[in-house]
């Protein structure tokens, strides 16, 4: 079938059927990966494969954005992520990116990648195949040997915040007053792209934001901002519904763009208006409708959003995200 060539996640029996039998042989599924990525402008596609916590397996491809530069672009290890975080994830346990063109060598994500994984909860135990093309077994390293030294979220969070992967709501509603509430079905892209809000994960400015699109063909996308504690990986709202339009948009162009909205709030310390407009203008339908709505915080919702973190060191607690 068509749709099989534009396929990103496989349950474990299809990643079986494709030789992915055992963590050794992530490799098997990085060809396909690598004829997914688009890089119209270095021409280095990478691919990476993951097996997910459930044990479904998700490829990450990069994307450049033609145009534009390439600190915009998507690394395949970010697409990988936030293809997991989109399907509602709770875990990455292993991952296989290749380092060559000939898709042969596996290496550690560069420094901005594995900067980026360490927001995933219990990020330092995923493990990373090394395997150049003359051995016939390569072997996993962690990530906590992988980066040493680290600058972490554990550095700046408060103890028990749940980290990228963890159930989170940011208790957003785009008005302050009691307003028309739509069904969960509804079809307004304003709702997708509030309700990609509510899964931003940005705990260090406290600035959620959401980006809902559509093609010419009706179909919606959305993705929401993941930010790093290092800044400069984070990855904005708009490149995040871009995953979500080549997970599943079957090899669509972004020019069939023609609706976007972004959701974030009024204010907000981190603004994606702006980058969000100049990106969709540069890779979007020439005609394509950008609209923006602003939310609102519920602090009553917020102030008793009470979450109760894992068991950590035999301590149960719990904690008030202020
Ligand atoms: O770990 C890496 C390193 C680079 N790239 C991409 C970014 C850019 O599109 C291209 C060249 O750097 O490769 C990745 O996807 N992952
Ligand atoms: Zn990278």
């Amino acid at each position: 079938m068509a749709q099989d060539q534009y396929k990103f996640v496989f349950t474990a029996k299809e990643a079986e059927s494709e030789g992915v039998t055992e963590p050794m042989r992530l490799p098997n599924l990085i060809g396909k990966a690598m004829s997914l990525a688009l890089a119209p402008i270095s021409k280095y596609k990478v691919g990476a494969v993951g097996r997910a916590r459930s044990g479904r397996i998700y490829l990450g491809v990069n994307v450049e954005l033609p145009g534009l530069p390439l600190h915009h672009s998507i690394h395949a290890e970010q697409f990988l992520v936030t293809n997991l975080a989109l399907n509602s994830e709770k875990g990455l346990h292993l991952l296989a990116v290749t380092i060559s063109t000939d898709g042969n060598d596996f290496g550690a994500p560069c420094g901005n990648c594995r900067q980026f994984l360490m927001e995933i909860s219990k990020a330092l135990n995923i493990k990373i195949l090394l395997k150049s093309k003359h051995e016939a077994e390569g072997s996993f390293k962690s990530l906590r040997l992988l980066l040493p030294d680290r600058f972490s979220p554990d550095d700046v969070l408060p103890k028990g915040s749940p980290l990228l992967l963890e159930k989170r709501h940011n208790c957003l509603s785009l008005s302050g007053s009691a307003e028309e509430i739509c069904s969960s079905d509804c079809s307004h892209l304003k709702c997708k792209a509030l309700a990609a809000a509510n899964n931003s994960f940005s705990p260090y400015t406290n600035s959620p934001s959401g980006v809902a699109l559509q093609d010419d063909d009706g179909n919606w996308y959305r993705g929401w901002y993941i930010e790093s504690v290092a800044s400069s990986p984070s990855l904005g709202p708009v490149q995040a519904a871009l995953v979500d339009f080549v997970a599943r948009g079957l090899g669509k162009g972004f020019d069939k763009i023609v609706e976007a909205v972004l959701v974030e709030k009024k204010n907000a310390r981190v603004s994606q208006e702006r980058t969000a407009e100049m990106i969709l203008d540069t890779i979007a339908a020439p005609n394509c409708d950008f609209k923006v709505f602003h939310c609102y915080e519920d602090l009553v919702k917020k102030m008793n959003y009470i979450t109760i973190p894992e068991v950590e060191n035999g301590k149960k607690g719990y904690i008030v995200r202020k």
